[in-house]
């Protein structure tokens, strides 16, 4: 009988003694199962992470958020900031990183974020504390393989306890034991495709704003609306999505789910490949509408969607649309805009959309 105990009881040079060792290990898993999440469990992200000037500039350089303010002190403090700070982004990108061992690493899509709220800005050097709640977990009508989880996750400053960013968000999470479904989510045969739907009614006219101070948006608004027309419009610059956008980013912000850098896992998944950290495709976009805008601060995000996926090769680019302007918010020098954006890939499908209000400069 084999001495198991022998350091050469195993021969892992040979492939067919490697490959039936294999079979019979069992798998020390990373990640939870939807089964794992109850509501009202309070979760402390362990790794923790300091935000540091290189993953800033990194974040910052690949997605195209070339905004001088985040990496000139001349011009950090020309924008009112104490010191070089972190792009919110960034600081959102990581705060979420650090949750996802405990929440998401098990594979499963990031559907939707909202109530995005920044409260601080943070700077280089700051250590994240970062916990979650589960506030709704229910079971998946049209994806048997997956239930639907929302968590409220806070990202604070470890040093003072101050709260820097907030947010709640919802993913499918693989089931461990997938159930039958009951139907009421699958798409009847005989309804019509959404190539036949009727297009719905649009503005006779989009506008385009001559710039992008707050009032440039805020005079495009009110011509619009005297004529019946949307302030509407898309953005030159697009971005094609590589192995350093789509693997390298999460990681470097210790997002650890397969669905960016775990090619073999994910070829038996609904993507069939890795695809972009929702984070990625969501900067990429807004950084194509910065780059039309006087932006001074972000304020809040709401009503988040992913709603395709963006694997490698795919072109993200933005588009626009402005819903509301409002001069008596943030400091005198600024008015606050609210905008629609959606990120689309070169075959025009929308990925992301979500509504943001920024505080934008006057003139
Ligand atoms: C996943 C796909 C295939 C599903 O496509 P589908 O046609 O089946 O979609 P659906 O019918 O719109 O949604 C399925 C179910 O989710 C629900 N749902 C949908 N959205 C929400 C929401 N916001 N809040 C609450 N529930 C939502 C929806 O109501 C439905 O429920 P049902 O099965 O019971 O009918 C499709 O939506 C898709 O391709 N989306 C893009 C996913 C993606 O690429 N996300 C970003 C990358 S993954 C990521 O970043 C990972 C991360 C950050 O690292 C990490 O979590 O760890």
């Amino acid at each position: 009988m084999t001495d198991w105990s022998a350091p050469d009881a195993i021969d892992c040079a040979d492939e067919r003694v490697f490959q039936t060792v294999l079979d019979r290990v069992e798998t020390r898993e990373k990640g939870h199962y939807f089964e794992y999440f109850a509501e009202g469990d309070e979760i402390r992200h362990g790794p923790g992470l300091v935000l540091s000037r290189h993953g800033n500039e990194e974040w910052m350089g690949q997605t195209l958020n070339h905004d001088p303010a985040y990496w000139r002190p001349d011009r950090a403090r020309e924008r009112g900031f104490e010191a070089l700070p972190a792009h919110p982004d960034y600081l959102l990108a990581c705060v979420m990183g650090v949750t996802v061992e405990d929440l998401s690493e098990k594979g499963g899509y990031f559907l939707g974020r909202t109530d995005v709220e920044f409260r601080r800005t943070a700077y280089p050097g700051t250590e994240l504390d970062v916990t979650s709640t589960v506030v709704d977990t229910r079971t998946s009508s049209s994806r048997p393989n997956y239930g639907i989880v929302t968590w409220e996750s806070v990202g604070r400053d470890r040093e003072s306890g101050e709260v820097l960013v907030s947010y709640e968000r919802t993913n499918m999470i693989p089931r461990r034991e997938p159930v039958a479904s009951d139907g009421s989510g699958a798409v009847a045969d005989d309804q019509p495709s959404s190539a036949d739907a009727a297009i719905p009614d649009l503005p006779s006219r989009l506008v385009t704003p001559d710039g992008g101070t707050f009032e440039d948006f805020r005079v495009a608004l009110e011509r619009a609306r005297e004529n019946g027309a949307a302030v509407a419009y898309r953005h030159e610059r697009g971005r094609t999505m590589d192995e350093r956008l789509v693997a390298g980013l999460p990681l470097a912000t210790l997002n650890t789910a397969r669905q960016h850098h775990n090619r073999d896992a994910m070829a038996d998944s609904p993507s069939g490949d890795i695809v972009a950290y929702g984070d990625v495709t969501r900067s990429v976009a807004l950084a194509h509408a910065r780059s039309d805008e006087a932006t001074y601060r972000e304020r809040r995000f709401e009503n988040e969607r992913f709603h395709d996926f963006v694997t490698l090769g795919d072109t993200v680019y933005g588009f626009t649309r402005v819903l509301d302007c409002d001069g008596a918010a943030g400091p005198d020098h600024t008015g606050a805009v609210t905008f629609e954006h959606v990120a689309f890939n070169q075959e025009q499908t929308p990925v992301y959309s979500g509504r943001r209000t920024a505080l934008v400069t006057r003139q």
